[in-house]
C-alpha cells in the first residue's frame, strides 16, 4: 500500500518552545488513524504538517510521496482533505450548503465567479446525500446546528476525493445523538474499500469510530505509543499520555475511559 504520510525525526519549534519533538511516524493509504493526547500536546500542529500548511523546523516530512519544501503546495493541497474548526471559521455564514461543498473543487471558500460544471454539482449532491445533508443543501451554513456544520465540513473535505483525509476534532461540541450519528457516518466512510488514508484528532476514546485501526498517542510533543488501536489504546498508555491513572473499557470495538 502506498505511504501517504511519512515523518522522519520531525521537530517543530516556535518562539523557543519545542512543540513537536523528533516525531517519526508513517501512515499508509489503507490505514485509519486516530491521534489522542491532552490539550497542547501538539496534535493540531502535527495535522498542519500533514496538511502541508506548515513546515517542520527540522526533520523530513513527506506528504503523498512529495517532500515538503520541494513540492508545489498548490498542486499538493487539493489532494488533501482537511476539516477543522479553524477552516470552518473561513466559511462565510451566508454561504449555501451546496456551495460550501462545491467550492472545495476549486480550493476556495465563498462562491465568487468560478464557473461550475454540472459534474461538480452532481458530485456535491451525492456527497451531501452520503453525509445525510441533502435536505439542507439550500440552507445557509451559518444557520446550521453544530452537528450539521461538522458534517458539512467533512463533506467539503471529501468532495475532491482526497488521497489523505485529515480531521481535527470532528466530534468536538456535539451532543450525544449528533456525535453518535457522526461516528456512524465516519465509521462507514472509513470502512469503504476506496476511502483514503485518514487521520483524525480527538480528545476522547469515546470518539474513536468503528473502522479505525491505528492510534497515535502524543504528549508534550512526543509520541507515547503508535500502532494498532487494540495494542496502543490501553489503560497504561492513556495514563502516561494524560498524566493521571485512567481505567479503560471496551465493548464491541467502542471505548470508554475514566480516571481511577
Ligand atoms: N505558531 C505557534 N507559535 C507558538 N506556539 C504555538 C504555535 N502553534 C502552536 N503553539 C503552541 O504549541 C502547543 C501545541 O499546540 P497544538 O495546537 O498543536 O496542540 P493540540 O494538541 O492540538 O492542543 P488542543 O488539544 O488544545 O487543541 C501549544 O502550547 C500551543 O500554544
Amino acid at each position: 500500500m502506498p505511504t501517504v504520510l511519512q515523518l522522519s525525526d520531525v521537530s517543530f519549534v516556535r518562539d523557543g518552545n519545542t512543540i513537536l519533538d523528533s516525531v517519526t511516524w508513517k501512515v499508509d493509504s489503507d490505514e485509519r488513524w486516530v491521534i489522542l493526547g491532552p490539550n497542547g500536546a501538539g496534535k493540531t500542529t502535527l495535522l498542519q504538517i500533514a496538511a502541508a500548511l506548515v513546515h517542520p523546523s527540522s526533520g523530513k516530512a513527506e506528504v503523498l510521496g512529495d517532500r515538503l519544501g520541494t513540492v508545489d503546495l498548490f498542486e499538493l493541497r487539493p489532494r488533501i482533505g482537511f476539516a477543522s474548526s479553524a477552516m470552518a471559521k473561513r466559511i462565510p455564514a451566508h454561504e449555501k450548503v451546496i456551495d460550501v461543498v462545491m467550492t472545495a473543487a476549486y480550493s476556495v471558500t465563498g462562491r465568487w465567479n468560478e464557473s461550475y460544471e454540472d459534474i461538480d454539482l452532481r458530485r456535491a449532491q451525492r456527497v451531501l446525500a452520503e453525509w445525510r445533508l441533502d435536505h439542507l443543501a439550500e440552507r445557509t451554513f451559518g444557520h446550521l446546528s453544530d452537528g450539521e456544520q461538522k458534517r458539512v465540513q467533512i463533506a467539503r473535505a471529501v468532495m475532491t476525493d482526497p488521497e489523505l483525509l485529515l480531521l481535527d476534532e470532528p466530534a468536538a461540541s456535539l451532543d450525544l445523538g449528533a456525535r453518535e450519528e457522526l461516528l456512524q457516518l465516519l465509521g462507514g466512510y472509513a470502512s469503504a474499500p476506496d476511502s483514503p488514508g485518514i487521520v483524525m484528532v480527538t480528545h476522547h476514546v469515546e470518539e474513536i469510530p468503528l473502522g479505525f485501526d491505528s492510534a497515535l498517542l502524543i504528549a508534550d510533543g512526543g509520541i507515547v505509543a503508535a500502532g494498532p488501536i487494540a495494542e496502543v489504546v490501553t489503560s497504561q498508555n492513556l495514563s502516561t499520555t494524560f498524566g493521571l491513572p485512567i481505567e479503560l473499557s471496551e465493548s464491541n470495538g467502542r471505548y470508554a475511559a475514566r480516571a481511577v
